[in-house]
């Protein structure tokens, strides 16, 4: 049996470095971009909605949630005039959790399965074998399943996990340290695909010096966390996918300090660590169980992103899941 594995593609924005800008310009321009400020509007009514039945059933001082947390600060700043924790701030706040926890992470997922599905030597979709059924997502009306495939490349990622978890349990947070190659190559998607290109803008608080350059005091900075991605002196060929950028000549782990998806400093991103664990557990439960497939040849798969500067998005495609 197989079932419909499509992939949806992102909205078709005209051009995000122009919203960068002219942001008030593009509020006044007619094109498909007004869907986004339409289902922000609507992720801001569902969030004050939700916000009010937390204060309809909250305990003060026993916080359930994130929203409750605030709720109780609030109370306890009420009688301060430059109090910081408001309702709109909850309710942006709340937003920025939302927005910033999904797109990113589902991006990645995505990216990445398609990055697997370009270089099968990585994940091991295998040809297939008496054991392996042909059940689970795919494209309706696409037969053949994993034998249809030419015998590929060593298997390497299923091969690890098969060796480190088997197949009788879901991988666990626990099993990280004894993945490396798995761990290597979920690092070097992350690196390849920069989901997110740019840290958010910092004002300079000295005067400051870079690269034979004067910046003064106040000057607004935008890191760009792709060019470390993409630095030549810090990752082999780096234009290349290559799990081998994380790995040591042993075969074990190697972090790199330009490795920065998430940026760098005080305000990093805050769900860094909530990323990592998500990207890691999804992608070990779905390589674990499943033989990913393309539909059509992996060479004629495009990585290049759809949309670049508010955050890299892989192109639309079709992938069949086939269970192992
Ligand atoms: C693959 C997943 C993710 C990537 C690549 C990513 C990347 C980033 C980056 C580059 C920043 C800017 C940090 C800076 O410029 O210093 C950021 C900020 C932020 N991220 Fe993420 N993020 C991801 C997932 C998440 C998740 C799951 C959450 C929350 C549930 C989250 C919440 C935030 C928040 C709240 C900020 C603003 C932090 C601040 O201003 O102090 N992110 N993220």
């Amino acid at each position: 049996m197989e079932t419909s594995g499509l992939v949806q593609g992102p909205i078709e924005i005209p051009s995000p470095e122009m919203y960068n800008i002219f942001p008030s310009i593009l509020h006044w321009l007619p094109g498909p971009h007004h869907r986004i400020f339409r289902n922000f509007a609507e992720l801001r009514v569902f969030i004050s909605e939700q916000i009010q039945r937390h204060r309809q059933t909250r305990q003060p001082g026993e916080p359930r949630d994130f929203i409750d947390c605030f709720l109780d600060q609030m109370d306890q700043e009420q009688k301060d005039s430059e109090r910081h924790f408001q309702e709109e701030t909850l309710v942006m706040t709340t937003h920025n959790l939302f927005f910033g926890g999904t797109e990113t992470t589902s991006n990645t997922l995505r990216y990445g399965l398609l990055i697997l599905l370009k270089y099968p030597e990585v994940a091991g979709l295998r040809a297939g074998g008496p054991g392996m059924r042909g059940l689970g997502l795919g494209l309706a009306g696409v037969h053949g399943g994993c034998s249809s495939q030419p015998e590929p490349a060593p298997a390497k990622v299923q091969a690890e996990l098969d060796a480190v978890v088997g197949r009788m349990r879901a991988p666990s947070l626990e099993d990280r340290g004894r993945l490396p190659y798995t761990n290597a190559v979920l690092h070097e998607i992350q690196r390849f695909i920069s989901v997110v290109p740019l840290g958010l803008p910092r004002a300079l608080t000295p005067d400051t010096h870079l690269h034979g350059h004067f910046l003064p005091k106040g000057t607004f900075v935008i890191p760009l966390l792709v060019s470390a991605h993409r630095d030549p002196t810090q990752f082999k060929d780096p234009d290349s996918f290559n799990p081998r950028n994380f790995l040591n000549n042993e075969g074990e782990f190697q972090s790199n300090d330009a490795f920065t998806p998430f940026a760098l400093g005080k305000r990093m991103c805050l769900g860094a660590g909530l990323a990592r664990s998500e990207i890691f557990l999804f992608f070990t439960a779905i390589l674990q169980r499943f033989c990913l497939l393309p539909v059509g040849s992996p060479t004629n798969l495009d990585l290049t992103p759809q949309c670049t500067s508010l955050g890299n998005m892989p192109p639309a495609f079709q992938l069949r899941l086939v269970t192992l």
